[in-house]
């Protein structure tokens, strides 16, 4: 498999995904096609069940979608052997869940340079302090992670998923358990990783405050895009939600 670069973009073309359990099927992703540009911070905003969770998890190689393409860093993922995708999804991409996902027995350091370690790897010096600084890290290393703050476990896991300098980064509701504040920090961490990396930043939220912090918006409701914003700020987002609601209340009332 040749090696992506990061001037290279995520796609999704026509993703269509239904989840079936016990029979039942759900509509998560309704035929959506976008691109998640290098060097940009997508947010993805959406209520509760919009498909932000399925989007990111189909982005990030851990579900498939029912038909549709998803490419990353110039790799159709539907033609990756396993052993091709698991080093694709080590090598590439980047994921931060909500709620961080820490080994509670081991140190700060220690879980920053797993995923790192399990693949036989480390980071360039230079890189990993650069990281630990940013992330404001520095003075923690030796502390469990459950010493550390929600805000402060969430940096490490950003931390930690930017260390292997993926080209793309998938970040589900990184915000979610925080106050307004604390959520800053974590934006903070990841427009710092955007100057520095240009990697492809793809933020998913149900905040429209914190998604007015991304370079662009892509409104997601009922598995579909139904706007996308450059250069958003929180008035032109919260204008555009109220837009979307009156549109929507006026169909459901014929
Ligand atoms: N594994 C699954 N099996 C069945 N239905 C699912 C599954 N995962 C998600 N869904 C359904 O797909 C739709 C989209 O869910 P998804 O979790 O992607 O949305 P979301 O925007 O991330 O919502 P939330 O923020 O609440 O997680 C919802 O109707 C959800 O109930």
């Amino acid at each position: 498999m040749q090696s992506t670069s990061p001037g290279l973009t995520a796609h999704v073309l026509d993703l269509h995904k239904v989840h079936r359990n016990d029979g039942v099927d759900t509509l998560a992703i309704d035929r959506i096609t976008a691109s998640f540009a290098a060097g940009v911070v997508t947010a993805v905003l959406g209520p509760s069940g919009a498909g932000k969770s399925t989007l990111c998890n189909i982005l990030a190689g851990l579900d498939q979608p029912t038909s549709g393409e998803v490419t990353v860093g110039g790799h159709n993922l539907a033609i990756l052997s396993d052993r091709e995708l698991t080093r694709l999804r080590r090598t590439d991409i980047g994921l931060v869940l909500e709620g961080a996902d820490l080994v509670p027995t081991l140190s700060t350091r220690e879980n920053l340079l797993l995923p790192m370690s399990l693949a036989g790897e480390r980071p360039e010096k230079s890189w990993y302090e650069s990281v630990v600084a940013a992330a404001g890290l520095k003075d923690l290393l030796q502390h469990p992670p459950v010493s550390l703050t929600p805000t402060q476990q969430q940096l490490l896991a950003t931390a930690r998923a930017l260390l292997g300098r993926p080209s793309l980064l998938l970040a589900d509701e990184p915000t979610g358990r925080l106050r307004s504040r604390e959520g800053d920090e974590v934006m903070n961490l990841l427009e710092w990783a955007r100057e520095e990396t240009s990697q492809a930043i793809v933020l998913f939220t149900h905040d429209p405050i914190v998604a007015a912090r991304a370079d662009r918006v892509l409104v997601l409701t009922d598995g579909n895009i139904v706007a996308d914003m450059p250069s958003p700020t929180p008035v032109k987002v919260l204008t555009k939600l109220a837009e979307l609601d009156a549109r929507a209340t006026a169909m459901a009332q014929g």
